[in-house]
């Protein structure tokens, strides 16, 4: 069963007089497991989608499944709840809150789910610290670290709640090569170890290939869907113009 299966959705925002089409007429299904880079020029439409794909912003049009269930009819309560335990967010700019330690940052969307004792967040608390590599940094505050364990802190707030998938906004963004290919490769480890599906955006070419989908937009559509076989890409749909970059 897909995990998100999105059909023929559009998103206009309203822009003091002017109508902006972010999307339209986009169809997409998510596998479950799968690790799938949504790649494309600014403004295409990735952060759209991936907002409403994570339920955190609504169509103008089209249908959102999550899970196997249909999210337009949920109440924002109902919505709330499905976040906080099935979908984790990632952003480029980490979005830690700065007056907290990294293990009360990691703790915070626990405190969404009252049937967990104090106990239980802070051992689901220190697994997610360890498993991220930071184990010695619970009492940090954000800018006690670098750009790249600030991330970990924030794949480990992600997958603290046992979300079954991971959106990510441009996750690698705001760090050099080096440290955006070892946030990378955690959380390529965390899919393949743990089947987590993860949806990331990227304008970067390197952080696309490691991807095993790779879904291509242009002006607020898809324009190629990638799937990797063996190294390669094969592409199922492709409307790219003889213009665009033969490699994405
Ligand atoms: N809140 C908003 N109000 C008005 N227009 C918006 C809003 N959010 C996005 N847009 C417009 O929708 C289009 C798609 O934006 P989106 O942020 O999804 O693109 P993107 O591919 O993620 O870009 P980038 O790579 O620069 O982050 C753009 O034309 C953008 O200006």
């Amino acid at each position: 069963m897909p995990i998100i299966r999105v059909e023929d959705l559009s998103k206009v925002y309203r822009l003091g007089e002017q109508d902006v089409t972010a999307l339209e007429g986009v169809s997409l299904t998510v596998e479950e497991g799968v690790f799938m880079a949504i790649a494309g020029p600014s403004g295409s439409g990735k952060s759209t989608l991936l907002n409403i794909m994570g339920c955190i912003d609504t169509p103008s049009k089209g249908r959102v499944e999550v899970s196997g269930k249909d999210v337009s009819g949920q109440t924002p309560d109902d919505l709330a709840d499905l976040r906080a335990r099935t979908i984790g967010f990632i952003f480029q700019t980490f979005n830690l809150l700065p007056v907290l330690s990294a293990h009360e940052n990691v703790e915070y969307p626990l405190l969404q789910i009252p049937e967990l004792s104090k106990a239980e967040r802070s051992e689901r608390v220190e697994h997610y610290m360890s498993m991220v590599g930071l184990g010695k940094y619970a009492h940090h505050r954000p800018n006690q670290l670098s750009g790249g364990q600030r991330q970990r802190v924030a794949i480990a707030r992600a997958l603290v709640t046992h979300s079954r998938i991971v959106l990510a906004d441009e996750p690698t963004a705001n760090l050099d090569r080096r440290t955006g290919e070892s946030i990378l490769n955690l959380m390529r480890d965390i899919n393949q170890d743990s089947g987590t599906t993860f949806v990331f955006s990227t304008h970067d070419k390197r952080v696309m290939n490691r991807a095993d989908r790779l879904v291509r937009m242009e002006d607020g559509q898809i324009t190629a869907l990638g799937l990797k076989r063996e190294g390669s890409w094969i592409f199922v749909q492709d409307r790219r113009k003889p213009e665009d970059d033969p490699d994405i």
